[in-house]
Order: structure tokens, then C-alpha cells, then sequence
């Protein structure tokens, strides 16, 4: 047993099996709780592993076994308790000392927190960790915000644990303060949606075409041996095959169907609107968590307008090839948000690196970030992914399955809001004349706003205006 290398204060389940996977690559971890009853069961059952493992009682005599400069991970939520917490450590710290927030942070609160404790000499890395339990224990992908003097302290450590894709660590330092904690924010954005198409498409096979759960299952198990492979087409395909051993019914019957959220999907909509940007799939599938949360609602609902809901014939094909386009437009509206994101705060944001370090790991890892990869690697126009010549030939092919499947879904009165937010903002963005000359002139009229003309420079008025008017606003 050697000196602890770097501290874990958290061992709920990511905090644990972070320290199990820092042991398991022969890390020495200091590890504490708060709760410190969790801490000697924890140790009991880490096994061959426990050798590399040095409980402390608590946060102080954590903090006293690290060697300088000291590296301390929290896995805590990342709200007021990190506030707490880093106000317990501050008295304990060196200057030069790093603390990372392991958890799912506001990337604002990082910006905050990394300011306050720079004054102080102390480095605060705001640390985005996917792949849930699995993912922290055996290689999760992490999204790394903070300044290089901790990079260069962790990168060995991070870069020893992180999954591997074709040997490529998934872990990167994406730039300073809150880079990391808004990279993973946006992540999670991505996530949401694509949990949103998959269960719209189940809704569409379930309800639409009257399929067993067990048969749409394979469906998904189908997709995920070609380009749709992803981990969570995987998880959706097994999940559909479990039986309710109570009931005997398959599992999804028996599981209410109203979603909760933690806040982070939420966070991406703030703060794309913030960016004068919207991520609508994202905003789609956050509100249709929303939605579903209110069942006593939705049931009044369905006894006064009625829920009729159509029988649809749609191919397996033809959903396959319209979940692949909403999930380009998804991902394209993702890396649009870290565009913003990066010219706002100067960040300069590596899309290439971001989308191999997602190839595994984490949540939303799949067979298309592989290509999305391999396009920002190639060059894309003005970050805009879905131009990229290799996205658009297949967003090309795509579409027209898109739109058959939101057609379908819309006649026959199937909710499909993540899918038709999909459609609805491709085919705005492929117009390069649009509606908004309406909304120009309506402005001028009502406000006097004013608005550009084709062909003259300046700020411009409608002849509602004039002097001679005899309809004159106002
Ligand atoms: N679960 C997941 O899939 C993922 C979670 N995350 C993020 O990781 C972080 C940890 O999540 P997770 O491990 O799932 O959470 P758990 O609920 O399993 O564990 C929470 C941990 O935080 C500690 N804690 C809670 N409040 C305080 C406080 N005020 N002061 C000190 N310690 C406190 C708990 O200690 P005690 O035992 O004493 O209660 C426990 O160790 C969160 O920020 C979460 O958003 C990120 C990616 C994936
Ligand atoms: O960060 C994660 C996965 O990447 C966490 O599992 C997070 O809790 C997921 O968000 P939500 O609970 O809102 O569904």
C-alpha cells in the first residue's frame, strides 16, 4: 500500500466506484463520506481491492492524508452541497491544492466556484463523468473543465480509468472553469432527446402498430447491429424483454408512465435560449417529461377531449431511417450549443475531440459519433455538423422517412413532439427564404422597430409609416 494519490469524498455510487476503478488501475485513493457508517462496509466489499484503498473518518482527515499539491474529488450533488463542502475544505487547503466537482453542475455555479477559489491559490476542476454506475466503475468518459497546472496532475489518473475507444482514452481537458461541467451539461441535453425519439418510436410500434413489447424489443435489438447502434437502443431493446416477475405482464406495463428529471436537461433549454439559440428536440423531450409527470392531468384529459390514437403501417426501415435523421439533427443541434458556448466564453471547444471522447463511456455513446468524429476531423462548415458533407448525404436520405413517419403520427393522433421538432427545424434551416419578412413588418407596424430591406442598406420602415398614411399606426 502506497500514498494516496488523490482523494474521493462520496461514496455514494459514483464516488465509489470511481475509487473501485482508481484501485482497480493500482491508484492508491483516499475515500470518505459524510454518513461515515457507509465507509467500512464499503472497504468489506472492495475485496483484493481495499489494499489500494485508505478510508478516512471525515473531510478533514481526508484532506490530511493527501500528499501536496493534494487532489481532491468530490461525487456529491453539485448544488449547495458542493458550497458546504468546499467551504469545510477551503481552511484545510494549500494553495496550489485542486478540488474537482465530479458531479452534474451548473456550469455557472463552476464559473463562480472556480473564480472564488482562484483568489484563494486553489484550483477548482469542474469535471463531467457519464456512463452512470457501470461506466464510473469500468471506464466512464470524462468531460474535464479547469486550468492545465491540475490537468497535468490528473491526466494520468483520469486517462488510467477512462473507457477506451480503439485504445483512445475518453477523457479530455476541454478548456478552463466551466467548459467541462457545460460540455456534460449539453451531453445530457443529446441524452434526453434521444430517450425522447426511442420512446416515441416505441409509442409509434406499441400503440400505432399494435406491437408486443417483446417484438419491439427486437426491433431495437435489430437497430443496434447497424448504424442506430447505440447504448441506449441496447438498454431499450433488453429492457423491453423483461417480464414483471409479480405480474408476470413485461415490465414496461407495470412502470408509471411519468418521467422525472434532475435539472440538467432543463439547464441545456436555459441556457440555449441564453445562447440566442435553440436545441427544440432537447426542449421537446424536456417537456415531455414535464408533460408525463402530470398523470392525474393527462387522464382527466383523455375523459374530456378523448385519446383516440390511429392504427399506422409504417416499416421497420422507414423508422429506422427517420430515428437515424432526428438523431443527426439532435446531435447537430447539440454541437451548435457548444459553438455558441465556446465563442461566448472563449472557450475554444474541440467538437472533433468532444465527439470521440463520447465514442464510449457514456450515455449517449454510439455508432453515429464515430462519424460525427470523423466530420468535425474533416472540416465543418462554420461547426454546423449537419452540413458536413458526409451528415448531409445521409440527412438527405433520411428526411423523406422522417417526414412519412411524423405525417403518419400527426393524422393518427400520436404525440411525437421530439420527432416533429426534428423535422420542423430541418426544414426551417433548409430554406434560405423564410416567414420572418412577415414578422419584420409586423414589428415596424405595431413598434415602429424598423427592419433591413433587400437591396438598400440601413434600418428601414414600412409605407404604414408615411407621412401621407391615412392608416397611420399608433
Ligand atoms: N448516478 C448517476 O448515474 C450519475 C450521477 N452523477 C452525479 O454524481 C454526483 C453523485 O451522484 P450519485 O453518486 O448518483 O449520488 P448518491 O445519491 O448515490 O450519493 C450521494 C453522495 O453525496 C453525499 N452527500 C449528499 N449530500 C451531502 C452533503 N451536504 N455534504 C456531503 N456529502 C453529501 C452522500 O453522502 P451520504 O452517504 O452521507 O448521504 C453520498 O456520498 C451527483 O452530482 C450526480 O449528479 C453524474 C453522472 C451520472
Ligand atoms: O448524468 C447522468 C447520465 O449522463 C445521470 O444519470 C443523470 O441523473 C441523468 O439525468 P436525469 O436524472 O435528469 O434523467
Amino acid at each position: 500500500m502506497g500514498t494516496a494519490r488523490i482523494g474521493v469524498y462520496g461514496l455514494g455510487t459514483m464516488g465509489s466506484a470511481l475509487a473501485l476503478n482508481m484501485a482497480e488501475n493500482d491508484i492508491d485513493v483516499a475515500v470518505a463520506n459524510r454518513e461515515a457508517a457507509w465507509i467500512s462496509p464499503f472497504i468489506a466489499e472492495a475485496g483484493a481491492l481495499a489494499q489500494r484503498l485508505h478510508p478516512q473518518d471525515d473531510l478533514a482527515t481526508l484532506i490530511g492524508a493527501l500528499p501536496q499539491p493534494r487532489v481532491l474529488l468530490c461525487m456529491i450533488p453539485s448544488s449547495a452541497p458542493m458550497d458546504e463542502v468546499i467551504a469545510a475544505a477551503l481552511p484545510l487547503l494549500a494553495p496550489g491544492d485542486t478540488i474537482i466537482d465530479g458531479g452534474n453542475a451548473d456550469f455557472r455555479a463552476t464559473r463562480r466556484r472556480s473564480a472564488e477559489l482562484a483568489a484563494r491559490g486553489i484550483h477548482l476542476v469542474g469535471m463531467g463523468v457519464s456512463g452512470g454506475e457501470a461506466g464510473a466503475r469500468h471506464g466512464p468518459s470524462m468531460m474535464v473543465g479547469g486550468p492545465a497546472h491540475s490537468w497535468a496532475q490528473l491526466q494520468p489518473i483520469l486517462t488510467a480509468i477512462a473507457a477506451r475507444y480503439q485504445g483512445d482514452p475518453c477523457v479530455a481537458h476541454l478548456g478552463p472553469d466551466g467548459a467541462g461541467h457545460f460540455v456534460k451539461t449539453v451531453h445530457n441535453g443529446i441524452e434526453y432527446a434521444d430517450m425522447q425519439v426511442i420512446a416515441e418510436i416505441y409509442g409509434l410500434a406499441r400503440h400505432g402498430a399494435a406491437q408486443a413489447p417483446q417484438a419491439i424489443g427486437q426491433m431495437f435489438a435489430r437497430w443496434n447491429a447497424g448504424p442506430l447502434r447505440s447504448y441506449l437502443v441496447e438498454i431499450t431493446a433488453e429492457i423491453l424483454g423483461y417480464d414483471d416477475p409479480a405480474t408476470g405482464h413485461p415490465v414496461v406495463d407495470v412502470i408509471l408512465d411519468a418521467a422525472g428529471q434532475k435539472g440538467t436537461g432543463r439547464w441545456t433549454v436555459i441556457e440555449a435560449v441564453r445562447l440566442g439559440q435553440s436545441a427544440s428536440m432537447i426542449d421537446a423531450a424536456v417537456a415531455a417529461r414535464s408533460w408525463s409527470s402530470e398523470k392525474d392531468m393527462r387522464v382527466r384529459a383523455e375523459a374530456a377531449l378523448g385519446g383516440a390514437r390511429h392504427a399506422l403501417e409504417l416499416e421497420e426501415d422507414t423508422l429506422a431511417e427517420a430515428f437515424l435523421a432526428a438523431r443527426i439533427l439532435c446531435y447537430a443541434q447539440g454541437f451548435r450549443l457548444l459553438a455558441a458556448a465556446s465563442d461566448e466564453y472563449d472557450w475554444s471547444l474541440d467538437y472533433a475531440r468532444i465527439a470521440q471522447i463520447w465514442r464510449a463511456g457514456c450515455i449517449i455513446r454510439s455508432a453515429l459519433l464515430d462519424d460525427i468524429s470523423d466530420a468535425f476531423g474533416a472540416g465543418v462548415p462554420g461547426a454546423e455538423l449537419f452540413l458536413a458533407p458526409a451528415m448531409a448525404a445521409r440527412l438527405t436520405d433520411a428526411a423523406p422517412a422522417l417526414r412519412r413517419v411524423v405525417s403518419a403520427a400527426i393524422a393518427g393522433g400520436h404525440a411525437v413532439p421530439a420527432l416533429a421538432a426534428a423535422l420542423g427545424w430541418f426544414d426551417t434551416m433548409r430554406q434560405g427564404w423564410g416567414t420572418a419578412n412577415i414578422t419584420q413588418a409586423q414589428r415596424d407596424f405595431f413598434g415602429h422597430h424598423g427592419f433591413a430591406r433587400l437591396g438598400a442598406p440601413g434600418v428601414h420602415h414600412g409605407p404604414w409609416w408615411a407621412e401621407d398614411s391615412a392608416d397611420r399606426p399608433g
